[in-house]
């Protein structure tokens, strides 16, 4: 079990930080997870998954007590044809009142898209509306940002400037992301000052949080710690989540170190799913099975999300798409759910 609050010692410091007054004490409580799966998690993939599975997988992790959920994108099907038929997902999945659901947005097209959805489809007083959310996303590097989106960080933000005004003038919540906040596949080692500047841009635009992904996996704490370090005085911590991809099985280290410098949402996948269509090689979110154990402790708020019943949910979703899972705790509670159910035969 981890301990309730979590501290850095001196030997622990990430080098060239003299002093380190942003280390702080942390309630384990106050940790969020967004779930990516829906999205993040299953834009990538090879085949075409059909709706009722996408549904499906969105309404089983709602029963999990997961409440941050992203379920989809309005974005061009030329592009990501596995998010096509997000606004049917919108109107067919359960919604749990209070929960989030957000949808990637691109451009004010894909805005205009899901407020004409919203706006067909109208929900009873008192439902909970189809999503109340939406996250916007740009680059720290050009070359990424012309690759995923075709345009240059200063295009997309100038782009994104619009579309999150609008959207907030809708009653929607804007969330945003900033990729490869470590390592651009085409540009190399990115400069911090750029992810700082994206991420200000975002939060200035009105983000309530920006999410900072490290796309290509390439963090280790070290390097996660110094470039949290380096966004002390410039960006608010409680603003930012982190998004990482596990590509190098650092992304725990990486939460523990964030979680020092008291960032306090992480961006998760269930099974592990997923991966960048425009970051090769790139493996999917850190796993939300991982996550759940490695923040797991003796005293659990009531509404936490339930372990076993989201790695129940990675087992299925692996199965659906006749994939390994992803997860190593998903894998070990099944191996000992399997072992138990022997034992229980054989006595
Ligand atoms: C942004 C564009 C659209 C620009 O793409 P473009 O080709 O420059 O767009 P355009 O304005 O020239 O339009 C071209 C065509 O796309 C259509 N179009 C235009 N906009 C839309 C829209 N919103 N929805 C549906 N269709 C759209 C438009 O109507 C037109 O259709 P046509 O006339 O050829 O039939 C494109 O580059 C795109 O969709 N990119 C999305 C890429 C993407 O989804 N990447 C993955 C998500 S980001 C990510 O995974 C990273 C993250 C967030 O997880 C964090 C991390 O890990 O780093």
């Amino acid at each position: 079990m981890l301990c309730r609050n979590f501290r850095l010692t001196k030997l622990h410091r990430p080098q060239g930080l003299r002093s380190y007054s942003s280390a702080q004490n942390i309630n384990l409580s106050d940790i969020r997870i967004v779930e990516v799966g829906p999205r993040d998690g299953l834009q990538n993939e090879k085949t075409v998954i059909p709706p009722a599975v996408k549904i499906e997988l969105i309404n089983r992790l709602n029963r999990t007590g997961l409440r941050h959920i992203e379920v989809g994108s309005f974005v061009s099907p030329k592009w990501v044809p596995q998010m096509a038929g997000t606004a049917e997902i919108l109107t067919k999945m359960e919604r749990v009142p209070g929960s989030h659901y957000p949808v990637l947005v691109p451009n004010m097209k894909g805005l205009e898209m899901l407020l004409r959805t919203l706006e067909a489809h109208p929900v009873p007083a008192g439902a909970p509306p189809l999503t109340d959310e939406i996250a916007v996303f740009t680059a720290a590097t050009d070359a990424f940002s012309q690759a995923n989106t075709n345009c240059t960080v200063a295009e997309s933000l100038a782009r994104l400037e619009g579309v999150a005004q609008k959207a907030r003038d809708h009653g929607l919540r804007v969330r945003g992301y900033v990729s490869v906040i470590d390592t651009c596949p085409y540009a190399g080692q990115v400069d911090p000052a750029q992810v700082k500047n994206a991420a200000a841009a975002l939060l200035g635009m009105g983000c309530y949080e920006v999410s900072l992904g490290d796309t290509t996996g390439t963090l280790n704490w070290l390097k996660t710690g110094n470039l949290l370090a380096s966004f002390r005085d410039a960006l608010p911590t409680h603003k930012l989540a982190m998004h990482l991809h596990d590509t190098f099985g650092q992304a725990l280290a990486n939460i523990a170190t964030s979680v020092s410098f008291g960032v306090t949402t992480f961006d998760a996948s269930v099974g592990g799913l997923g991966g960048c269509p425009y970051s090769p090689g790139a493996t999917g979110n850190v796993a939300t099975e991982d996550v759940l154990y490695f923040l797991q402790r003796p005293s659990l708020p009531a509404d936490a999300p339930d372990l076993a019943s989201v790695a129940a949910v990675g087992e299925w979703i692996s199965q659906q798409l006749d994939r390994p899972n992803a997860s190593r705790t998903g894998k070990a509670l099944a191996a000992r759910r399997e072992r138990d159910s022997t034992a229980a035969e054989s006595a």
